[in-house]
């Protein structure tokens, strides 16, 4: 521990329990502690049970309750039900767990919710602490959900393109799926939409993203937005990035089972640079069997070799005799250890669904993306991916909703190799070097982080 974070008070940082939040939020715990802030994440009953993290020596854990203790999100039955749940058990462990560090020598000073849950900032000012939400998503996705909040955009949209700064004109698939398709999740368009209650009575506003990447939404957003916002992204740790943090190479708090890396690691180190397509759909998408089968054969006939994560509730739908048919060819493991595979030389591209901690991790390790967005936030990441940073396509989808074999083929082969692949590949050098710097000492999201803990944290 850095003897400063005696000094410069304590942070709680409170994630949404899964994997896509809490990893950003551990890392930008980790962050705050790196500029002498004593920072506790704090995860659910059911998460510490069951995966039984241990503290990295740098950044505390501590526990909080999610009303569902022995069984997890799944048993809640209803998105809503479980959201119900959460607000309260939260609200009521939360509270007891600021008055518990109350009265030891490292009381909180300041609390950093999910902006999921909105709610805890009436838990920060009952207890009189500082606090605002971290947005674990793209400027871009937040600003459409703040313009629904604000009826300046309607759900579905009444025209098309909509126009949002920084973006070429949007299409209805462009948006996020929620806004596309309101009837899909309601309870999650009211999540999502919801982030923007009370922004006007927090502290800050912290957003997961960094001014270069976003610079013009980030602009209108803040203009329009009655509470700063500081963009403190990427939350990659700094061993893949300037390495100037010690001992700060991973999360480590994974909710899947990571298998050997060893094997995953010699593996790659048999394929030459740039050669292997790297396929992940990050923790939570569910791809529909004939997609499955599209997929597992468009990669067979690529022509590259691929390593695919399959989570293991994903692997029934793999067709049988397919683990043996690309013996040659493929890797197929259940979770992977994303940034150390983006980084290893041997990667040529990613095929990704495009969640936000995905592309942002590619752009960071200047990999080219392929996108296949399922839902939520993704099909805008895709659009940014394509048609603003220009490092990588995204596939088409057809009359039927699949993407077909020859789709997936044809994408892997455009980013993969000739003309276009070489401009993408440019480009994704480029937005590497990007991110490095905004995300450097003196960089645009370090000179944030800065601010945030003198002006905020420390005050
Ligand atoms: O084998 C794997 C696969 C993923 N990861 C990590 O898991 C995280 C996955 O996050 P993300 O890429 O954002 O995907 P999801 O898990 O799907 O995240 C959810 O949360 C994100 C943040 O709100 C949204 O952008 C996504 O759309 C939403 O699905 C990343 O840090 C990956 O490095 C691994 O370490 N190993």
């Amino acid at each position: 521990m850095d003897e400063r974070a005696e000094k410069r008070g304590h942070v709680l940082v409170v994630p949404y329990p899964s994997q896509g939040h809490i990893n950003p939020t551990l890392q930008f715990s980790r962050r705050l502690v790196s500029k002498g802030v004593k920072a506790t994440l704090a995860i659910t009953n059911y998460i510490f049970k069951t995966f039984k993290p241990t503290s990295d020596g740098h950044v505390g854990l501590a526990t909080i309750s999610d009303g569902y203790d022995e069984g997890s999100f799944a048993s809640a039955g209803s998105v809503d039900t479980y959201l119900d749940r959460m607000e309260a058990a939260g609200s009521q462990t939360l509270g007891d767990l600021i008055e518990a560090y109350a009265v030891t020598p490292h009381p909180i000073t300041c609390l950093i919710y999910d902006s999921f849950f909105p709610w805890a900032l009436d838990v920060a000012k009952k207890y009189g602490l500082v606090g605002g939400p971290f947005f674990t998503q793209a400027c871009a996705v937040n600003y459409t959900y703040f313009l629904i909040h604000h009826g300046k955009l309607n759900v579905p949209p009444s025209s098309v393109p909509v126009e949002i700064p920084g973006l070429p004109p949007l299409e209805v698939g462009d948006l996020p799926s929620f806004v596309g398709s309101p009837e899909s999740y309601p309870a999650y368009l009211r999540l999502v939409v919801n982030q923007n209650i009370n922004l006007d009575k927090a502290d800050f506003v912290l957003v997961n993203t960094y001014y270069e990447l976003e610079d013009k939404v980030v602009n209108t957003m803040s203009r329009e937005c009655p509470t700063p916002l500081l963009t403190i992204g990427p939350t990659v740790p700094s061993l893949y990035l300037d390495n100037k943090i010690e001992d700060d190479k991973d999360y480590g708090l994974n909710l899947f089972y990571l298998g050997s890396i060893d094997r995953i690691t010699h593996w790659l180190s048999t394929k030459p640079p740039k050669s292997v397509v790297y396929v992940s759909f990050g923790s939570m998408a569910c791809l529909p069997d004939t997609q499955m089968e599209e997929l597992a054969r468009g990669l067979k006939a690529c022509g590259h070799d691929f390593l695919w994560v399959v989570r293991a509730s994903e692997e029934d739908k793999l067709p049988s005799s397919f683990a043996e048919e690309v013996r040659q060819s493929g890797l197929l493991v259940r979770w992977s250890p994303q940034l150390e595979v983006l980084a290893n030389e041997a990667i040529g591209c990613f095929f990704t669904h495009c969640g936000w901690n995905s592309t942002v991790e590619a752009l960071a390790l200047g990999v080219p993306m392929i996108g296949m967005p399922q839902w939520t936030d993704q099909p805008m990441n895709a659009k940014l991916i394509q048609d603003v940073w220009k490092v990588g396509v995204r596939v088409k989808v057809d009359k039927d909703g699949l993407v077909t074999r020859e789709e997936i083929e044809d994408r892997i082969k455009e980013v993969m190799v000739g003309e276009r692949g070489e401009e993408i590949r440019e480009n994704a050098k480029r937005w590497r070097d990007l991110t490095n710097n905004a995300y450097s000492q003196g960089g645009s999201s370090d000179r944030m982080i800065t601010e945030f803990v003198s002006k905020v944290v420390e005050s």
